[in-house]
């Protein structure tokens, strides 16, 4: 480590040879290559703006945390800088890949215990670190968990990681929903109160049974799925047949770390001290003489994989058309390249819902029958996200049971969530506004593009230089969505309206990425933020909003949903509601799942009751006014002796005509009090004017008898 610190990289494309590849993420290349000058061979992360949706602060993020750690269990970064449209990021190389990658090529079963325990200690090491340099990772996965050709194990990949101690904007940040679905923690999907590291610990849970089953619970499943699943079923844990080789402290580990209640989980310090590795994890060395021995070059490795992907590609081109193998084959490629096309997510939701149907068919025939999907068998209890039930007895992916789900999500999926979901979609895909400034035209898009490649040198600058020990106490605001024609790969989804391309060329792949995306149809991707729409539209109509409000950052390869930048429109709500409710009404539903939909009706109603009192007032008064006009103008009639008396509906107007006739009252007895005070006042006036005249005339009488006695 001190020796990687000393060492000056240069800050200079030049100064690198590259090699081949050795990885692949959804927004970056990465090569082995040979740092000239130094003669060392390096990892060069060379992120290309114009492959995805880049979004600067998260470039930016992933830069200066990589730059300022230092920690042997977490990858950092030498130096960054711009090259050409490029971003290049200069790390140490990890000649053994990714985990990931490691189990892909050679391990499709999984890894032993051993070698897990150690993995996942070290990564513990690198969370304990993080965490207390208040960073929450927020993407922890295998493939992210990096060996080096020591058996070395480092945590890379901050491009998605948050600062607790930020403040403003990126604070806010952490009521964002950020992560790979099958990693992701249910607080972060549901995005009620904010996350913070315990996130972290759900993933690593997760990541204990991608190392121990060889892939992530769920991973075969689209995203939408697996957020359902996540919040709906019970945790997936060691619980099944083939987990009966691991021991009771590895099950207990997961069990732990897979709780849905955030503050009933671990911290990662804690974590650290569980039994599972003092029992059961070795050395370095270890790891190097298990996994890397015998392993073939990184490069190589790599290319085969990517290799074995296209041919998965073409062969399951049929079954790719239909989507529903999309998760699959991402998972494939190892990235977290999920797509959030609206059309997609349609075809998946009917999907599903023909699955479910079709479920429910099967269910009829055999009511007993068990669906272990993917060894996690999703029990169709009722959820309660703070149910534990790690031991549930497996039945069936308990679909029918959705409308079931907690929270705001039981609003935004009462009655049939599919269709609910359905439903919502068109009432999104109809709300796009033509005004938007979100919707660009590709000559605001190229120059906002070559603004942001300014920025993104000028980070790149930022960073040379911090590398080089200057302090530049600047910070830099830069365009939170590029979207670039052409050649465009989608990979989260885009959780803001934004422009997008049609679902036909949206798919991560080469093969898609290959064929450029020259079509000019453009949609709203509001697959991902739908949900969130429904859950913060709602929210915010039922007074609850928290601070979502905020900027976008379009996240590369996450699933991510930033601070909403979308105007609330209360029709959309009450279209929405409206569809809801009338999905309700065409099938089955649970009645007290439709209880707080006709809550907020209720309240809406409310609230409109209110409005029309106060317009009817309004309308009472000036006609009333109207009528009373010329009644001043004759004096005498009726109405001008009676002006309170317009004809009235509500009880508040008689109280306040009562009140009127009570002080014309007063006002009349006061006016006949001052009456009479002024008629003893002037009694008392004569009274004075009286005493003054006759003290006058017994003056002169006694100046008269005075000069009397004097003469
Ligand atoms: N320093 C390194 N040495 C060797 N291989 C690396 C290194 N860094 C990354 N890789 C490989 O490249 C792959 C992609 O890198 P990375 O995950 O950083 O890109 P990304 O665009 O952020 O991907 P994702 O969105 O999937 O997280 C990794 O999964 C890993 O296999």
């Amino acid at each position: 480590m001190e020796h990687e610190v000393q060492k000056r990289f240069p800050a200079n494309p030049k100064e690198y040879k590259l090699y081949e590849e050795v990885g692949e993420g959804v927004s970056a290349t990465v090569y082995r290559a040979l740092c000239v000058p130094l003669n060392e061979i390096v990892a060069i992360k060379v992120l290309d703006l114009e492959k995805c949706n880049n979004d600067l602060d998260g470039i930016r993020r992933e830069v200066q945390t990589m730059s300022l750690i230092d920690h042997p269990n977490v990858l950092r970064a030498y130096c960054s800088f711009p090259a050409d449209r490029n971003l290049w990021i200069v790390m140490p190389y990890m000649a053994g890949g990714s985990c990931l990658h490691i189990i892909k090529s050679d391990f499709p079963e999984g890894f032993e215990e051993p070698i897990i325990a150690t993995l996942l200690r070290e990564v513990l090491k690198a969370l304990v670190y993080l965490h207390g340099h208040g960073h929450i990772h927020r993407d922890v996965k295998a493939g992210n968990i990096l060996v080096d050709a020591n058996g070395a194990v480092k945590l890379a990949d901050f491009g998605v990681s948050a600062c607790m101690f930020d403040t403003g904007d990126r604070q806010r940040s952490r009521n964002t929903f950020v992560g790979t679905p099958c990693w992701m923690a249910p607080e972060v999907m549901q995005q009620l109160h904010g996350y913070d590291f315990k996130a972290d610990i759900w993933s690593f849970g997760i990541t204990a049974l991608e190392l121990a089953h060889g892939h992530a619970p769920f991973s075969k499943y689209p995203p939408m799925k697996v957020l359902l699943m996540t919040l709906q079923n019970a945790p997936p844990g060691l619980d099944y047949e083939r987990d009966k080789r691991f021991s009771k402290s590895f099950r207990e580990l997961v069990a732990a770390c897979l709780v849905k209640d955030p503050k009933k989980r671990p911290s990662s310090e804690k974590l650290l001290k569980h039994p599972f590795f003092f029992k059961h994890a070795r050395s370095n060395e270890y790891l190097k003489k298990t996994i890397l021995d015998g392993l073939a070059p990184l490069g190589d490795r790599f290319r085969a994989l990517k290799g074995r992907e296209s041919s998965f590609l073409l062969q399951n081109q049929a079954i790719n058309e239909d989507k529903e193998h999309l998760s699959q084959r991402e998972y494939i490629r190892g990235i977290s390249g999920w797509n959030f096309n609206l059309e997609d997510l349609k075809t998946q939701a009917a999907l599903l819902d023909e699955i479910h149907t079709k479920d429910l068919d099967k269910k009829q025939k055999s009511k007993d029958s068990t669906d272990d999907y993917d060894g996690y068998i999703c029990t169709g209890q009722t959820l309660s996200s703070t149910t534990e039930n790690h031991g549930a007895t497996p039945k069936e992916d308990g679909l029918e049971d959705l409308q079931d789900l907690e929270g705001p999500f039981s609003s935004a999926f009462s009655g049939r969530p599919l269709q609910a979901l359905k439903a919502c979609f068109d009432v999104c895909e109809d709300d796009i506004d033509a005004t938007s400034p979100n919707l660009k035209d590709p000559l605001h898009l190229s120059s906002e593009l070559i603004s942001q490649k300014q920025q993104l040198s000028q980070v790149g600058d930022l960073e040379t230089r911090k590398v080089n020990g200057e302090n530049l106490g600047k910070s830099y605001s830069v365009p939170k969505n590029i979207n670039v024609l052409g050649r465009q790969k989608f990979s989260s989804g885009s959780l803001v309206p934004e422009l997008v391309h049609s679902s036909s060329n949206n798919i991560a792949g080469d093969v898609e990425r290959g064929d450029s995306n020259q079509k000019q149809h453009h949609e709203r991707n509001y697959s991902g933020p739908l949900l969130y729409r429904q859950i913060r539209d709602f929210a915010a109509a039922s007074g609850q909003e928290e601070s979502l409000e905020g900027r976008l950052i379009q996240r590369k390869g996450r699933f991510k949903v930033t601070s909403a930048d979308v105007n609330a429109k209360v029709a959309s709500v009450t279209n929405s509601i409206s569809n809801q409710v009338g999905v309700a009404a065409n099938y089955p539903v649970n009645t007290a799942s439709l209880l707080p939909t006709l809550h907020f009706l209720l309240q809406q109603n409310a609230l409109q009751r209110e409005q029309l009192v106060k317009l009817i007032k309004c309308v009472e008064q000036s006609s009333s006014r109207q009528s009373e006009t010329p009644s001043v103008d004759a004096g005498t009639s009726e109405a001008s002796q009676q002006p309170f008396q317009a004809p009235t509906t509500t009880s508040r107007e008689r109280e306040l005509q009562t009140l009127l006739s009570q002080l014309q009252q007063s006002v009349g007895s006061l006016a006949e009090d001052v009456q009479k005070l002024k008629v003893k006042n002037s009694q008392l006036e004569r009274q004075i004017g009286a005493f003054a005249v006759k003290g006058g005339k017994f003056q002169s009488e006694n100046e008269a008898q005075r000069s009397k006695v004097e003469g």
